[in-house]
């Protein structure tokens, strides 16, 4: 029986009758409240004005959104509940200022829902084609922010952020970290009538046994996106793409195979790069890149001073230095905020065992 239908049970309709009632006065106070909220996010637009300070506080945003999780009692999902805040604060924000995010596109790309996740849905968004526009739009004020993909958990770092993290005077004020997982999607109606594949090189890895496993026998074509290989299997009924979710939404394509990523929990982290970086929210991390001297215990001596402080390093990787020929720099994460003692101490040792040390910027840990 459908629940508006009549039904023969005059109690249980009463009651039902009465809870609506109830969920109408909930809904008109949680609307009030959002709306009071708002008010208050006005007259703080007011006071930045007068300072000219940052709109956008990424600091404060991750403090609300952990408060969110941690004081969630149910039954509502901690998940949930700071998705809706998530696009709470969104709105909010748009009423003191709208940003334009730059991203690596195209529409439906992860560094698309990446962007979604960490600003909500109430930003401008502007999909731009290669790495290093992201960071161009933002230097030449054209976007409030970028959002660009820095590494993969099976296939590793994206050497073209690390080039531009190297180069821009840019500072990372946030980072993102996405489950990504991989559909197989086709209007072919079964994995056995498809004819062609498209599919981006990286995510190709990403799901190499897979795809040998059940389509070594089709046509394979390259494509610079997931989006572009699900854009080309919408207009052929023959042909399928591997890409996300969103991509399968954008052009309606049916899922034929769900979660077809070789690592069970195949994640990319994207960072999210401003003009200022981020203050401190109390869990933070900090990213810099070392240049030291090409002789022999010179990376034993870049490391040290983060032993000695306490500081914690969460990632370290080398790159060729682009100035001369088999001279590295190292790329390291580390716990803490810049404007924490220890890790400023440890800062300070480095520099003074002779390396050279770019702060790429401190921000709030992913959720
Ligand atoms: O606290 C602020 O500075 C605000 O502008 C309010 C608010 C919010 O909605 O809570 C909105 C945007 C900022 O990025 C952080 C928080």
């Amino acid at each position: 029986m459908s629940q508006d239908g009549p039904s023969h049970n005059g109690e249980s309709d009463g009651r039902q009758e009465e809870l609506r009632q109830e969920i109408d006065r909930l809904d008109a106070e949680v609307q009030r409240l959002i709306n009071q909220r708002a008010a208050r996010v006005l007259e703080i637009a007011r006071i930045k004005e007068s300072n000219g300070g940052p709109f956008y506080r990424p600091e404060r945003e991750a403090q609300i959104l952990a408060r969110v999780a941690e004081r969630n009692e149910g039954p509502f999902p901690d998940e949930d509940m700071v998705r809706i805040f998530r696009e709470v604060m969104s709105s909010c924000l748009a009423l003191e200022r709208r940003l334009r995010i730059a991203f690596l596109g195209p529409e439906a790309s992860f560094t698309h829902t990446a962007v979604q996740v960490h600003f909500g849905h109430a930003v401008e968004e502007h999909p731009v084609a290669a790495i290093a526009e992201v960071f161009r739009e933002v230097e030449a004020g054209t976007a409030d922010y970028g959002v660009v993909p820095v590494e993969n958990s099976t296939e590793g770092v994206v050497n073209a952020t690390l080039d531009q993290l190297m180069r821009t005077s840019l500072q990372i004020c946030g980072e993102v970290a996405l489950r990504v997982e991989h559909h197989l999607m086709s209007h072919a109606g079964s994995i056995g009538a498809i004819q062609r594949l498209y599919v981006h090189p990286q995510t190709r890895a990403q799901c190499r046994e897979w795809l040998h496993a059940h389509l070594d026998g089709v046509e394979w074509v390259e494509v610079p996106s997931n989006a572009e290989a699900a854009r080309r299997a919408s207009q052929e009924p023959e042909s399928a793409a591997v890409a996300g979710a969103a991509a399968a939404e954008l052009y309606e394509l049916p899922i034929l195979a769900a979660g077809i990523e070789d690592e069970p929990d195949n994640t990319t982290r994207f960072v999210v790069v401003g003009e200022e970086g981020a203050g401190v929210s109390g869990n933070d991390k900090t990213s810099i890149v070392i240049s030291a001297p090409n002789r022999p215990g010179s990376l034993f001596q870049v490391l040290q001073p983060f032993s000695r402080a306490g500081v914690n390093l969460t990632k370290i990787v080398s790159r060729p230095a682009r100035s001369s020929l088999w001279e590295y720099v190292f790329f390291l994460d580390l716990e803490g905020h810049r404007e924490e003692p220890t890790v400023q101490k440890a800062l300070e040792g480095v520099t003074e065992g002779g390396a050279a040390v770019k702060v790429l910027g401190s921000y709030p840990r992913a959720r």
